[in-house]
């Protein structure tokens, strides 16, 4: 029996030469969402991706492309990511001067709306907005590397998200990223996570250990 608990690999861990087959191999593994990370080397100290390899990698999973936007700006990018394929576009409130635009925008394309916190953002910014979004993001590392340490302080934050969350009545999907691992993926579940993201130790061991590592993080 499987739990409510989604895991998301990201990606940022996988063997770039050859990312179709990848992400083929963490579908076929038992993964839940396929966790997308763009950096622009402004918004964060790293390059990854654009929305044309999105839209290469599109026909190699039909899981939910859930695609983490660190750019800025972000705006004029919505459009290029919906058409190749993202389900779920999250950004950061410190990207852009609009959020509420920007999440509308994401809405427009018919896409999953989600905001991502970083370990030094504010609650206060979810204020008004909660009845507008889809996910919220909590970031458990600073964002642009993956492989980095658990910051534990943001348990307190996931738990309070969580009560937010449980008091909108919204079905709001509370995503936690950053330095998940079988010691840490139990903590931020029991704090109110509900999905978890996981590059390092997804891809850890090879494709023969997806399979495991995935269900190991789920708690089974
Ligand atoms: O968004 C990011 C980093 O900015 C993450 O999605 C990481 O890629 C997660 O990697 P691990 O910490 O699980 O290795
Ligand atoms: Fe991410």
């Amino acid at each position: 029996m499987t739990n409510n608990i989604k895991i998301a690999p990201s990606i940022l861990s996988a063997d770039f030469a050859q990312l179709g087959a990848e992400i083929a191999r963490i579908d076929a593994a038992g993964c839940d969402w396929i966790h997308i990370d763009v950096m622009d080397g402004h918004f964060v100290p790293n390059i990854t991706i654009g929305p044309q390899v999105v839209k290469a990698l599109r026909p190699h999973s039909e899981k939910p492309f859930d695609v983490h936007l660190m750019i800025s700006p972000v705006d004029q990018y919505i459009d290029a990511f919906a058409d190749a394929g993202a389900d779920i576009i999250s950004f950061h409130p410190e990207a852009g001067p609009h959020m509420h635009r920007t999440v509308q925008s994401i809405k427009a394309r018919g896409v999953g709306a989600g905001i991502v916190l970083n370990p030094a953002t504010s609650l206060s910014c979810l204020d008004h907005i909660m009845g507008d979004i889809d996910l919220i993001l909590v970031m458990s590392v600073n964002p642009g590397f993956g492989g980095q340490k658990f910051i534990h302080s943001q348990l307190e934050k996931i738990s309070a998200i969580r009560k937010m969350i449980d008091a909108s009545g919204r079905d709001i999907r509370l995503e936690v990223d950053g330095g998940i691992d079988r010691a840490t993926a139990p903590l931020a579940i029991s704090a109110g996570a509900d999905v978890l993201v996981a590059g390092t130790a997804t891809f850890t061991g090879g494709p023969d250990k997806y399979a495991e590592n995935i269900a190991a993080l789920r708690g089974q």
